[in-house]
């Protein structure tokens, strides 16, 4: 429930000038985690203002304020997929848009339908991946399983419940055709988080990297406006290698609580949700090299002035390379996977 004195501040409050919040906000190495829980909205607020969004789809200040805080009480609390996770990811969003002019590229309702796909794109994650709503015969997968991408049908299912609740449909002013226009793209570009979805659209990725944006292509926007929301969801990956190391801690928390209930149930977890078994630094590398890099590197093709994006996260790669050297040269220890966190 959204409490009523905290909605009255935020109404009456000016929304701040983004570089009030920070001087750096708008700089990639920037990293928003540091951003107080009680700031996040006000960013939020002051994100949509600078990108001309409140003008531009003429939003209630009222009505704003009331869809953000019911998105960032839609979150659960596990330890990565929370509403810090959306907040940093809406956050690269606002960086692509202030560094990269992804303005000229994408038109203004792919924008709009982009950003708040960011706020939205995990609500009330439990923690658990779509392979685990399946075996574990969840709700949702009754729900979903028949049409793939469970997790994330649900995180769309509850941004709608979100806009249908009185007083917060920030898409209600968008005309008719802008509207239909923007649930559309809202839908797609949330279920295009679907890690599977990704890894089914990197080759088309790959050919539009090569061959080059053209913007009178529909299939371009698609594709770039896919590309753009997993560049942002995996944006942690782009910060320097205290963030990559903290989020791989929060992942495997994440992870090995999966991993502990499905061995509860009975079966045997993958290896990198198995705490016995995980070696979290060749974990890392090959998520790096085979997810991450590639989708950053289609980025930098794509929008020049990014590559400084795909450097970063080359970076993390390599540490991640020397962590793994100095881990296996050190006496097999019987401790658990966080030992090398210490
Ligand atoms: C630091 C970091 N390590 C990860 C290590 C492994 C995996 C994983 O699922 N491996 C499964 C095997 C079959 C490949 C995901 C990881 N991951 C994600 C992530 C990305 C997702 O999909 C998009 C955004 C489309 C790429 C979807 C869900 C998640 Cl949790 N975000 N950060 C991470
Ligand atoms: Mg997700």
């Amino acid at each position: 429930k959204v409490n009523e004195d905290e909605t009255a501040r935020l109404i009456v409050d000016k929304i701040p000038e983004i570089t009030s919040i920070h001087p750096d906000v708008s700089v990639f190495s920037f990293t928003p985690r540091v951003i107080y829980d009680d700031q996040t909205i006000p960013c939020c607020l002051a994100m949509f203002e600078d990108m001309g969004m409140i003008n531009r789809w003429r939003i209630h200040k009222e009505t704003l304020v009331k869809f953000v805080l019911m998105v960032k009480k839609g979150y659960r609390d596990p330890p990565y997929h929370n509403w810090y996770h959306a907040f940093s990811v809406s956050h690269f969003c606002y960086l692509l848009y202030k560094n990269l002019r992804i303005d000229q590229l994408l038109t203004d309702v792919e924008l709009f339908a982009l950003f708040v796909a960011c706020l939205c794109h995990d609500l009330d994650h439990r923690g658990t991946n779509n392979a685990f709503q399946v075996s574990s015969k969840s709700v949702l997968a009754a729900l979903y399983s028949s049409e793939g991408s469970v997790l994330e049908r649900h995180h769309f299912a509850q941004a709608m419940c979100i806009l249908n609740t009185e007083g917060c449909n920030i898409f209600e002013n968008l005309n008719k055709r802008d509207y239909e226009q923007a649930l559309d793209l809202f839908q797609e570009i949330i279920l295009a988080t679907d890690l599977a979805h990704h890894l089914s659209a990197v080759k088309d990725l790959e050919t539009m990297a090569k061959e080059g944006y053209d913007k009178s292509n529909p299939r371009c926007h698609t594709l770039l406006t896919c590309l753009l929301m997993t560049s942002c969801d995996l944006s942690d990956q782009t910060k320097g290698w205290g963030t990559t190391k903290k989020i791989a801690e929060l992942i495997y928390q994440e992870f090995f609580r999966q991993g502990d209930l499905e061995k509860s149930m009975g079966y045997r977890p993958h290896e990198m949700m198995d705490r016995e078994k995980a070696f979290i630094p060749d974990l890392q590398i090959s998520f790096l090299e085979n997810i991450a890099m590639p989708l950053y590197r289609i980025l930098g093709d794509l929008l020049p002035g990014s590559e400084c994006v795909y450097e970063a996260v080359k970076a993390n790669r390599d540490t991640w390379m020397q962590i793994r050297e100095t881990a296996k040269h050190k006496p097999i220890t019987h401790g658990n996977s966080f030992d090398f966190f210490k």
